[in-house]
């Protein structure tokens, strides 16, 4: 599932990633994605190259049931996995939609299994019961433990010596309020590392902030694997962001991934259309503002190097080129910059007494100006001096 390649440069791992956009963020409360576009979503995470795909819940619905049936038959080059709790009877609603794996998730901490009126011994009994079913019906089969960092680290070691013995091939550990921070994920995949070869998954969520830190982390603490969703829509603040994540292991130098970054602004967009969340100005990677300037000295050196106050082109992630606004923090090279693009030149004497009008107005308005604004003041700066 994934593997640890020896180069001379040291470990370089292959992280295997899981995005649960059609069923974790899909979950986000309000959003609902319509049969056609969670096959474009597909279609598009099989494009960008996740390893696998969580495609939705089965239990929900017949409409559910369907639509997984028909991106199963998209025949995409990736593994898709069907989510089911701790039961026969969504197993098997499962097994109706023809996906290679199932994941089977179970309650791990004492309040879940409080609210469920059960006690530890139930998890080790469905385990048999369920895997040695669940094994049947796919060829691949993924147990998960909800809550599982509210839990503690022997209760987990029990819970996966279970689930290794019953025949799950991974072990999903849920991060489920996002409590986890990345000095925890380390400590809880050492202790977890020493227990069993059980292919881990970290399943983070952003409650913290944390979410994309505690992914990134988890792929460095012996987790082999990660769910991540698209902009990191999912359930409150949403989960570890498959952008983020993908940036974070493209530029970290440790990790060989399949995933193709220059695809992630067309799959973000349509992501935030179909779940009808926009995205945020300042979002990481994808956000307008994440490749916006204002401040003159980053200009100045943009204008020389791209790569000077930014850490990677926008091209790498699919966005057309990084864009200067002009206000109360620019410096005269963005000015010229600006009025060479209009085919007009300005010496740095006029930028100079341009930019005194730019910050006034600038600063009554409380924004950044506007290309015919700024326009406008070299025209009344022309008049004044003819
Ligand atoms: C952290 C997560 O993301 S978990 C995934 C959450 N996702 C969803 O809930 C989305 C889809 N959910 C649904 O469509 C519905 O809630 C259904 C079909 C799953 C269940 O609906 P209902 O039968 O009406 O149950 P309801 O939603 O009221 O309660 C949840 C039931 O699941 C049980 N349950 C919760 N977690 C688990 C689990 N891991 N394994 C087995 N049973 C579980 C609860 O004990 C409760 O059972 P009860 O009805 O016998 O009391
Ligand atoms: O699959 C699981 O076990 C975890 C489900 C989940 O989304 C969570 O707990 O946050």
């Amino acid at each position: 599932m994934s593997a640890k390649t020896e180069t001379r440069a040291g470990m370089i791992r292959k992280p295997w990633i899981i995005d649960t956009t059609l069923r974790d963020g899909e979950q986000a409360p309000g959003v609902v994605f319509s049969p056609r576009e969670k096959k474009r979503i597909a279609q598009l995470l099989a494009e960008t190259g996740v390893d696998e795909i969580e495609v939705g819940y089965p239990a929900i619905s017949q409409a559910e049931r369907d639509v997984i049936r028909e991106i199963a038959a998209m025949n995409l080059p990736v593994r898709l996995t069907a989510w089911a709790r701790a039961s026969m009877a969504d197993i098997e609603l499962a097994a109706s939609c023809g996906t290679e794996a199932v994941h089977i998730s179970f309650p791990a901490s004492q309040l879940y299994l409080e609210l469920m009126h059960k006690e530890e011994g139930w998890i080790q009994e469905q385990l048999d019961t369920l895997l040695s079913k669940a094994r049947e019906l796919f060829d691949f089969v993924s147990v998960g433990g909800q809550d599982a960092t509210r839990s503690s680290i022997d209760f987990l070691r029990r819970f996966m010596l279970d689930a290794e013995a019953a025949g799950a091939e991974r072990f999903r550990i849920a991060d489920t309020v996002g409590i986890a921070t990345p000095v925890s994920v380390m400590n809880l995949g050492a202790a977890l590392r020493e227990c069993s070869p059980l292919p881990l998954e970290f399943h983070a969520h952003n409650d913290l902030g944390m979410a994309t830190a505690n992914a990134f982390t988890a792929l460095n603490a012996g987790f082999e694997a990660v769910s991540v969703s698209v902009t990191g829509l999912g359930e409150r603040a949403g989960n570890a962001a498959l952008e983020e994540l993908a940036m974070a292991l493209a530029m970290s130098g440790g990790f060989e991934s399949r995933l193709d970054t220059t695809t992630l602004s067309r799959l973000c967009d349509a992501v935030a259309s179909a779940s009808g969340r926009a995205i945020q100005e300042q979002k990481p990677v994808v956000g307008r503002s994440a490749f916006q300037h204002e401040s003159g000295i980053h200009c100045a050196a943009l204008l020389q190097d791209p790569l000077s106050y930014q850490p990677f082109l926008p091209s790498q992630v699919g966005r057309n080129d990084f864009e200067m606004v002009i206000g109360k923090h620019s410096g005269t090279a963005a000015v010229i910059a600006h009025f060479n693009r209009r085919g007009v030149s300005v010496s740095k004497e006029e930028a100079r007494e341009l930019l005194d009008t730019i910050r006034s107005h600038s600063d009554r308005l409380k924004r950044a100006l506007r290309a015919e604004e700024i326009d406008a003041i070299r025209e009344r700066n022309s008049v004044k001096h003819a």
